[in-house]
C-alpha cells in the first residue's frame, strides 16, 4: 500500500461504504410462483402457446409454407387499447391463417438508445414510478388474455429475471439490436423454450446475429433466480430454433436479395437453414412508418420470385397511425397511437394482411 505524505489530504474510508453508493433503494418484487399462483396459464392460453410455438417452428425450418407473421404495437401502454388490438387481429389470424401464422407483438420491455420510457413492464403508470410489481402482474395477466383468443404472444427478451414470470405464456421472442451481441442475452435465449429471432445489430452487422443463434443454441450456465426467488445456476440445453431477424443498420435498409442472400449465406456457412424474418420498421423504413408498407410489398415479391430463406415478416402497426410523445398530462394521450416508433393504423395492417394473403395465393398458383 503506498502512503501519502502526511501534509496531504487523505482519502476517507467509511466503513461499509464500498458498495451500494449510487443505490438509492431496494424494493421487494413478487416471485414467479406467487405471480403465476395469482394468475395461472389457463388451458386455453397454454393451448395457443403451444400452437404457436410449434408454428413458428415448422416454418422456420421448412416443415410449413405459410408466412409467420410478428405485428403489433411497437410497445404496448394501454391494457384496454392492447386488448382492442388483440380482438381485432385474433379475427383476422383466422381469416388469413392458411397463409399467414399471425402472432402478436406484445413488448413491455423497451430498449433504448440512451434514456426514455422503458416500457408497460417496468413503467406501467409512464410516470417515472417504475412500479415493477404492477407492470409484470398487468403483463401477465395481458399475454393470458391475448392467448385466450388464439393469437400467440410474441416478445422481446431484455431484463435477466423478466422470462421467469412471463414465458410460460411466450410463443416466439426474439434479442433486439441492442443486445444480440451480449453475452447475458445469448446465454439466457439458449434456455427459452419458444422460438427466437435474433435482429441484426444497430450498425448492420448480419453476422453477430448468426453468432447468437449459434451461441444461443449451445448449452451454458448462468445465474437466475428458480421460481421461489431463490438464487440458482442454471444449466441449459440450448435453443435449437434461432432465426435472423433483418432491421436495417447505421448504413440504411437491409431487406434487399443481396442482405437476404447474405444472411442465408452465413446461417448456411454455420450449419443453420437459412431463416430470415424481415422487419419492415426500425432502420428497413427509416423509422417512418409510411415506409413500412413498401418494405412489405417488395419482401413478399422476394419471397414470391422464390426467396425461400424468407419465413417471415414483422411490422409495427397499432390501432392508430403515427406516434406521439408521453404528455405531462397523460390524460391528454391520445388513444390507440404509439408512445414509442411510429406504427400503421390498424386499417393499413388489414389491407397489408390481406395483401400478403392473396399475394402468397397467386405465387402457390404460379409454382403449380
Ligand atoms: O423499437 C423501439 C425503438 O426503436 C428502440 O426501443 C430504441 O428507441 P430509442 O432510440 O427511441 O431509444
Ligand atoms: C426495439 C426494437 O427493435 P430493434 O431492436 O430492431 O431496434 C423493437 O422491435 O421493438
Amino acid at each position: 500500500m503506498t502512503h501519502l505524505p502526511e501534509d496531504q489530504p487523505q482519502p476517507t474510508i467509511e466503513a461499509g461504504r464500498t458498495e451500494n453508493l449510487n443505490v438509492s433503494s431496494f424494493t421487494p418484487l413478487i416471485t414467479p410462483r406467487a405471480l403465476k399462483q395469482k394468475y395461472p396459464l389457463t388451458k386455453e392460453a397454454e393451448k395457443t402457446v403451444l400452437a404457436g410455438r410449434k408454428a413458428a417452428q415448422d416454418i422456420l425450418h421448412g416443415r410449413d409454407d405459410r408466412l409467420l407473421v410478428v405485428v403489433g404495437p411497437c410497445s404496448i401502454h394501454d391494457y384496454a387499447g392492447a386488448l382492442e388490438y388483440a380482438q381485432k387481429l385474433a379475427a383476422l389470424r383466422e381469416e388469413v391463417g392458411g397463409r399467414l401464422e399471425i402472432q402478436m407483438r406484445v413488448y413491455v420491455d423497451k430498449p433504448r438508445t440512451t434514456v426514455g420510457w422503458r416500457g408497460y413492464l417496468m413503467d406501467p403508470d409512464m410516470t417515472g414510478a417504475n412500479d415493477i410489481n404492477k407492470g409484470l402482474e398487468l403483463t401477465r395477466k395481458l399475454m393470458l388474455e391475448v392467448s385466450e383468443l388464439g393469437l400467440p404472444v410474441a416478445t422481446e427478451l431484455l431484463d435477466p429475471f423478466a422470462p421467469q414470470y412471463l414465458f410460460d405464456a411466450v410463443a416466439w421472442a426474439c434479442l433486439g439490436a441492442r443486445t444480440t451481441e451480449s453475452q447475458t442475452h445469448r446465454v439466457m435465449s439458449s434456455a427459452v423454450s419458444a422460438p427466437m429471432g435474433f435482429k441484426n445489430g444497430t450498425g448492420g452487422g448480419i453476422k453477430l446475429a448468426v453468432d447468437a443463434i449459434v451461441a444461443a443454441a449451445n448449452p451454458h450456465a448462468f445465474f437466475t433466480v428458480d421460481d421461489d426467488g431463490q438464487a440458482c445456476i442454471v444449466h441449459t440445453r440450448g435453443n435449437p430454433d434461432g432465426h435472423v431477424i433483418l432491421r436495417g443498420g447505421r448504413n440504411g435498409p437491409n431487406y434487399a436479395p443481396q442482405f437476404v442472400k447474405e444472411a442465408a449465406d452465413l446461417m448456411s456457412a454455420a450449419g443453420l437453414t437459412p431463416a430470415i424474418m424481415v422487419d419492415c420498421s426500425h432502420a428497413n423504413s427509416g423509422s417512418d412508418h409510411t415506409r413500412q408498407n413498401l418494405v412489405w410489398r417488395d419482401v413478399l415479391h422476394q419471397r414470391s420470385a422464390g426467396g425461400r430463406a424468407i419465413r417471415g415478416l414483422m411490422l409495427e402497426s397499432n390501432l392508430q397511425g403515427g406516434k406521439q410523445s408521453i404528455p405531462a398530462d397523460l390524460s391528454s394521450l391520445k388513444a390507440g397511437v404509439s408512445v414509442t416508433d411510429a406504427c400503421v393504423s390498424w386499417e393499413e395492417t388489414e389491407g397489408l394482411l390481406r395483401e400478403a394473403y392473396r399475394a402468397l395465393g397467386e405465387a402457390e398458383v404460379a409454382v403449380r
